[in-house]
């Protein structure tokens, strides 16, 4: 579904990314991980066409989004939660929801049932949720947007433990009703039993690819630190 080969990706005349391949099939959940400043939201907006890469190969659905606009990259079926959960603070969660709904599979009725609070709080302003519920306010948006390929950079980053369980449940829900998901995530306890390859940054390449269950405590320590 998603291949990208070898890219490299600028920032000015700094060079990020030095050679990041990474592969999504139909339906699979993979994680892309890395410790601090390896290259991983890098590499999200190289795919989105953010930060375009400079050098190597993107392809959606045997299209080429290398050389396309954001805009354009988002209308393949690509839809982004990006780092620090933007939702439209003025909009209802209602609204929100609804504002770049595009039909497919995933209706309101199924997000809300993925995550009731989205219901319950349906009139509230976004800016009055909490942190939490912004937070899956931002990954039902997405996803009724129906994607084909969902991005999620660093959704539980910052959250009560709690609100991260909740999050990670509604994740294996989507992962079991086959959405396709790539998520950067720190987590390894949740992440590694919901996904079915890892692929781990290291100084801007590709350092390792792989099943979680061939991540073994030599590749945490040497590339994850922990
Ligand atoms: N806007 C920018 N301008 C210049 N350099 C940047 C910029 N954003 C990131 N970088 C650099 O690019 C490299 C990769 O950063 P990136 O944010 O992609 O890493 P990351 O793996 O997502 O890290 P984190 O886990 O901290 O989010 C780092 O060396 C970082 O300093």
């Amino acid at each position: 579904m998603l291949d990208i080969t070898d890219i490299e990706t600028f920032y000015g005349p700094s060079q990020a990314l030095f050679g990041v391949s990474l592969h999504v099939g139909a339906g699979e959940m993979v994680a892309l991980m890395g410790r601090n400043g390896m290259g991983k939201t890098t590499t999200i907006r190289s795919l989105f066409g953010l930060t375009p890469a400079h050098r190597g190969r993107i392809t959606f659905e045997s299209r080429d989004l290398r050389r396309l606009p954001a805009y354009r990259i988002a209308q393949c079926g690509l839809g982004l939660v990006p780092e620090g959960r933007r939702c439209f603070p003025n909009l209802s969660v209602r609204e929100n929801l609804m504002v770049t709904a595009r039909p497919g599979p995933w209706s309101r009725e199924r997000v809300e049932a993925l995550f009731p609070q989205l219901a319950e709080r349906r009139r509230q302003m976004a800016a009055t949720l909490s942190g939490g519920e912004q937070q899956m306010l931002a990954i039902g948006r997405a996803l009724m947007t129906n994607p084909r390929l969902m991005v999620l950079d660093e959704a539980t980053e910052g959250l009560a433990p709690v609100i991260r369980q909740e999050i990670w449940s509604a994740l294996r829900l989507i992962k079991a009703q086959g959405q396709s998901t790539l998520i950067v995530d720190k987590s390894l306890g949740e992440l590694l039993p919901v996904v079915d390859h890892c692929t781990i940054l290291e100084k801007g390449r590709t350092a390792w690819t792989g099943p979680p269950e061939a991540l073994d405590a030599g590749i945490r320590d040497r590339y994850l630190g922990v």
